[in-house]
């Protein structure tokens, strides 16, 4: 049994520290807010963020050197935008035998940062080899129900990643190892973009077959991006990569399909976000990736049709057009031919 602490009682953080209590860990869940840590502990539910009831053992926090105290593990999870406040709180508590590990999804505008060089530029007390990203088409109203969801944990630190995966793995919930941290959060936090885009498209009343070619050459943009900042292709085609693209362009779970989807409405940003009340992380994602695409000179048309879209203006019909009427070209010249360069 270990006492770990879970940073951020939205629906993701509840969901985790679902699975950890259910693994028998002392799960102490951190929130920023006083009457909701109040409100879990008295009702046991975590009501606008995940309809099931939560296990008692799991007591939450509002804290944070309470929620931290004589923990073995931190899972950060909050919100990327969030990440920088909550690792400048957490860095005096943290002491070099605790395990850090994060499952948020997102790159910071302008810096062009994933959360595991956030998390290392505000830590002054944590080496970023030791940090582990969890990642992976999981969401949050199905693995709080215990259905059947699989992982991926990576870390520069092999032992980190294995500490991690025996601590969360159980018969529902399966977690694979990867060395490749780095292709490991760009697939988790650009997929979002394209998962924006899915919805856009449903809302639009387009079919399945504009869904599948946004899905495949969604993957193109991430794995041509992805390879150029040195991940490896191969990350592109598993969990943290196609398969979370796929869950989250076809779940209505998802918040980035759901939001594209109000947008493909002809709703405005400002008013669909008012609307979720939850976090849509693609929004910062397709900012960050628009920059990033210029400063690697990678072309990513529908990040910047979806960027287009999102801070523009443009009307999505009128991007969906200029998809169609690109240039014509040769398919397989991203993740295909990435992939025979390698093995060749
Ligand atoms: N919901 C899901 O199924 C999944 C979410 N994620 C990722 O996990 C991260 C968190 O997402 P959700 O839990 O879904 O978000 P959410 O919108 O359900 O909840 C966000 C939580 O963060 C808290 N928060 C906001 N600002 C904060 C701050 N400055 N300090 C501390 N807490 C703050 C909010 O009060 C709220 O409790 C995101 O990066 C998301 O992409 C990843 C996988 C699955
Ligand atoms: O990352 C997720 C599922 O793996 C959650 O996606 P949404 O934020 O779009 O709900």
């Amino acid at each position: 049994m270990s006492k770990v602490a879970v940073l951020g009682a939205g629906s993701w953080g509840t969901a985790l520290s679902i699975v950890l209590a259910d693994n028998g860990h002392d799960v102490r869940l951190w929130t920023h807010r006083k009457e909701q840590a109040d409100m879990i502990n008295s009702s046991h539910k975590n009501e606008k963020y995940l309809e099931i009831m939560i296990p008692r053992t799991i007591k939450a926090h509002h804290d944070l050197a309470k929620a931290v105290a004589d923990v073995s593990v931190v899972v950060v999870v909050v919100p990327s935008k969030a990440i920088r406040e909550v690792c400048t709180s957490l860095d005096q508590y943290i002491t070099k035998d605790i395990t850090i590990v994060h499952a948020s999804k997102g790159i910071e505008p302008e810096s062009l940062k994933r959360i595991s060089e956030m998390i290392d530029e505000e830590m002054d007390n944590y080496a970023y080899e030791d940090i582990a990203v969890l990642s992976g088409p999981s969401h949050a109203e199905e693995v709080g129900k215990r259905q059947p969801t699989t992982v991926t944990v990576s870390s520069l630190n092999e032992q980190k990643a294995e500490i991690i995966q025996d601590l969360f793995i159980n018969e529902a919930f399966r977690v694979y190892t990867s060395p490749d941290i780095l292709g490991v959060e760009l697939g988790g936090a650009l997929k979002n973009i394209i998962a924006l885009g899915a919805g856009i498209s449903d809302g639009l009343g387009y079919g399945d077959n504009a869904k599948a070619a946004l899905i495949t050459r969604g993957l193109a943009e991430i794995a041509r991006l992805g390879t150029s900042l040195g991940a490896n292709p191969l990350t592109f085609l598993g969990l943290p990569g196609v398969g979370d693209l796929i869950v989250t362009c076809t779940s209505v779970h998802s918040r980035n399909w759901r939001a594209g989807n109000l947008l493909g409405k002809g709703r405005d940003l400002d008013e669909v976000l008012d609307q979720m009340g939850m976090v849509v992380e693609g929004v910062r994602t397709t900012k960050a990736a628009h920059q990033f695409a210029e400063k690697q000179q990678i072309e990513m048309p529908i990040t910047n049709g979806i960027y287009k879209i999102l801070f523009e203006n443009e009307k999505p019909k009128t991007v969906v057009d200029q998809l169609m009427n690109r240039t014509k070209r040769e398919e397989m010249d991203d993740l295909a031919a990435l992939l025979s360069k390698k093995y060749s």
